[in-house]
């Protein structure tokens, strides 16, 4: 049985990747961390926590994801995104185990009109997108055979997040103003945290030098293309709440952090790499929508 250290892993994708590990009992052995048991930012606590757990594999779920406060919080948002995910992939590589990290399509500055490759060069648009990109550099820097995972728009029946927000606020408002021009791919938490398994078993017993097989940046989203109107619109009708929902122009939604109007990424090579195969975004959301039990309510 290998023990799977995750953490951050009282966020949506943390929590998500908890779920499948307990439902894998005879394969993983999930050791969940948390912001408040195992701060990514204390280098001690990670080694001393590491040492104790002596993981076989090392899952960084953690991060500082607030798009728009990290525009006034730049200290707080690399200390996470770059200092802490190094901190993490500084054990992952001293024990010699595989690393996996997360990243996000805000690396993109949306000027792309087909999808992003992991070729394609990142130039972000907002200080939370330079502070992951420069957590994915600190990763690689670091601990040489990481995986890195970039993904977008991730959703799950649980915490905040674009899904259960316009579930929630269609019932309150009736009328929701969703902005139509910027367009990208939904992730499901739950698929997601899928694709980490295939990870985790394509890499497991590896020497160092195997593992470098797999290092790098892999794109993963869901299938398919949308806008964050076309999402909500989807969320709306599925979960059978009688709202009006209006297009509208980023410029006319003020947010203190820009984001970039196309971050569709190419999965290819994940899909190649880990001989797997991507949901449709719709598919998915129907799948999230029936285990959050919210169109029954
Ligand atoms: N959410 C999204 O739409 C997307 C996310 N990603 C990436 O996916 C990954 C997972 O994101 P997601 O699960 O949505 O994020 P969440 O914000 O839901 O979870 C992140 C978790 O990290 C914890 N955390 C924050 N700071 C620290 C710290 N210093 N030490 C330990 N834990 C900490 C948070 O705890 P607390 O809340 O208590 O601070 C929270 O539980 C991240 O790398 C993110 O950048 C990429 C693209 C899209
Ligand atoms: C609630 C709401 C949002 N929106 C828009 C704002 C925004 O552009 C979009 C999505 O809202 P969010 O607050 O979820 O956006 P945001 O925090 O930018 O989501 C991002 O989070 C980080 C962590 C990532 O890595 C990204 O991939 C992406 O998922 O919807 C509306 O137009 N109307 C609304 O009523």
């Amino acid at each position: 049985m290998r023990r799977v250290l995750v953490t951050g892993a009282d966020g949506q994708l943390g929590h998500a990747l908890a779920s499948m590990l307990y439902s894998l009992p005879k394969e993983f052995f999930p050791v969940l961390t948390d912001h408040a048991s195992m701060d990514i930012t204390d280098v001690k606590k990670v080694n001393d926590i590491c040492e104790q757990t002596d993981p076989d594999i090392i899952v960084n779920c953690a991060a500082y994801t607030a798009v728009d406060m990290a525009e006034v919080e730049a200290h707080q948002a690399f200390a996470v995104n770059e200092k802490g995910a190094a901190n993490v992939a500084m054990a992952a590589f001293r024990m010699k185990i595989p690393m996996l990290h997360f990243s996000t399509d805000y690396v993109f500055d949306g000027s792309n009109n087909i999808p992003y490759t992991e070729e394609d060069s990142a130039a972000p648009l907002s200080v939370y997108g330079h502070s992951k990109l420069a957590g994915e550099f600190a990763v690689m820097a670091t601990c040489p055979w990481a995986v890195i995972i970039r993904t977008g728009w991730l959703y799950s029946p649980f915490r905040s997040n674009f899904f259960t927000t316009i579930s929630r606020i269609a019932r309150e408002r009736g009328k929701l103003e969703i902005i139509c021009d910027q367009v990208g791919t939904p992730t499901y938490a739950k698929d997601l945290a899928s694709a980490a398994v295939h990870v985790f078993r394509s890499m497991d017993g590896l020497t160092c030098d195997e593992m470098y097989k797999y290092k790098g940046v892999y794109h993963y989203s869901n299938e398919g293309v949308c806008s964050w109107y076309d999402f909500a619109c989807a969320i709306v009708d599925l979960a059978g709440i009688t709202c009006v929902v209006d297009p509208i122009e980023t410029k006319d939604y003020p947010q203190t952090a820009q984001r970039p109007h196309f971050s569709v990424m190419n999965k290819s090579k994940f899909k190649n790499c880990f001989h797997t195969k991507i949901s449709h975004w719709q598919r998915s959301l129907a799948a999230c929508m029936e285990s959050s039990g919210i169109s029954s309510q």
